[in-house]
């Protein structure tokens, strides 16, 4: 099990990580969720003793990294896949690793096997792809045979295959009894591949629960109802008869209506009694990726803006249009953030650091919930100190994998 308590990581006046506790327990695939810069990386350095915490401690096993006995055998880690001699083959960059661990040289064929790198065991890793270079640091990474294992984003990089490699490899591993620790911005495959998950935000923690009660603590599903399009003003008396019962009624971008608080045979209902026909009543479960983006979604430091290409517009063709220049968006296009607060949602404490526009014009009735102040974040920003330690590197590579002959 991993253990952090109170952990603390200030960069000069950066606070990377905040006062962060949790448990990572074993049996279980927890996913490490957080939006660019929140300390992910961070984390699992210190985790990895490669970075010290301010304050706090982190420990593995009830012991720091540095105090475990033959740690490579205990964790094994791929953090960053590019940390790896260029020169050296995949098959000597593990055999060195191998020799420092005390591994028997006879692991590296098995793992380079296990990661589908075995007909390029022998070129130099420089040449890698990306993919190729995550597959050697995930061998890396099992090369002990590790009760522990921390993967920092393992799916870069990889194509289709290899992404639902690492996805039951990450599940075989836990299911093994083994502690499995993996960061992603990759929603959907968390949602498939992780059971536990721990959420931070600037550095903070956000969440700490299983991905079921993630998603319904951070989602409300609904249902999305369409008039004929032929007939808007059906659309408008149904929108004022679900209000009328109780329901929260706002408009999608394609003119449906997303309605929440009242059940779909209650819809079809009112619609009955109300003499409107529908094109559409449907049940929408929302996505970890919709609970995700509502959690963070003020907690996000880097947000892009749209590109206005100042300066750049050519006139305008025969036929109005030009090129470059900005295209208007079309009626009900998703504005701002599409991810309004739930009704009766408790606010989110990082939510709205930026002003945010409604998303979904309300069509009658029960906009969302008004956003509460935003607490600072825990401390003032500054430029990024300079970089004050290596990270570490496991590395591996590509085809298909083979039984791990352990
Ligand atoms: N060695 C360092 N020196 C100074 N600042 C650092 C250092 N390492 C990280 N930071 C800063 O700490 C913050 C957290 O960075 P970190 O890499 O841990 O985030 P992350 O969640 O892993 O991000 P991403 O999802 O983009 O990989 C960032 O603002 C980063 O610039």
């Amino acid at each position: 099990m991993i253990e952090a308590v109170g952990l603390t990581k200030r960069y000069g006046a950066k606070t990377a990580v905040h006062n962060l506790s949790f448990q990572v327990r074993p049996g279980a695939v927890t996913g490490f969720l957080g939006p660019n810069g929140s300390g992910k990386s961070t984390t699992m350095r210190m985790i990895l003793g490669l970075d010290t915490p301010t304050s706090g401690h982190v420990t593995i096993g009830g012991h720091p990294f540095r105090g475990l006995a033959n740690a490579p055998r205990q964790v094994g880690a791929l953090l960053d896949a590019k940390a790896v001699h260029g020169g050296r083959s995949a098959r000597l960059h593990l055999l060195s690793l191998a020799q420092l661990g005390g591994i028997p040289a006879r692991r590296v064929d098995e793992v380079l096997g296990v990661v589908g790198l075995q007909n390029v065991a022998r070129k130099r890793s420089k040449g890698f792809s990306l993919g190729m270079g995550q597959r050697l640091g995930i061998a890396a990474a099992l090369l002990g045979d590790p009760q522990v294992l921390l993967f920092d984003e393992p799916v870069n990089g990889l194509d289709p295959e290899g992404i639902l490699w690492v996805r039951n490899l990450m599940k075989q591993l836990a299911a093994e009894g083994r502690t499995v620790f993996v960061s992603s911005h990759l929603m959907s495959e968390m949602a498939v591949t992780a059971d536990h998950l721990i959420v931070i935000g600037r550095g903070q923690l956000m969440a700490d629960m299983s991905v079921k009660d993630f998603i319904s603590a951070n989602s409300a599903d609904f249902a999305r109802v369409r008039t004929p399009d032929t007939e808007p003003e059906g659309r408008e008396k149904l929108a004022a008869a679900l209000a009328e019962a109780g329901a929260q009624v706002l408009s999608e971008p394609d003119g449906a209506l997303r309605v929440t608080g009242v059940p779909l045979p209650r819809i079809s209902d009112i619609a009955h009694d109300s003499d409107i026909r529908l094109w559409e009543l449907s049940p929408h479960q929302a996505s970890l990726e919709e609970a995700y983006m509502r959690m963070t979604q003020g907690a996000v430091d880097y947000r892009s803006t749209a590109d206005q290409k100042a300066g750049l517009q050519q006139p305008a063709g025969p036929y109005g249009y030009a090129p470059g220049a900005p295209q208007q968006q079309g009626w009900g296009a998703p504005q701002g953030n599409p991810y309004p607060a739930l009704p009766g949602e408790q606010p989110n404490p990082y939510a709205q650091q930026q002003p945010q526009q409604p998303a979904m014009a309300p069509a009658v009735t029960a906009a969302p919930a008004a956003p509460a102040a935003p607490p600072a974040p825990p401390a003032p920003e500054a430029p990024d100190a300079p970089v004050d330690a290596p990270v570490s590197a496991p590395a591996d590579l590509t085809k298909r994998d083979s039984e791990d002959a352990r």
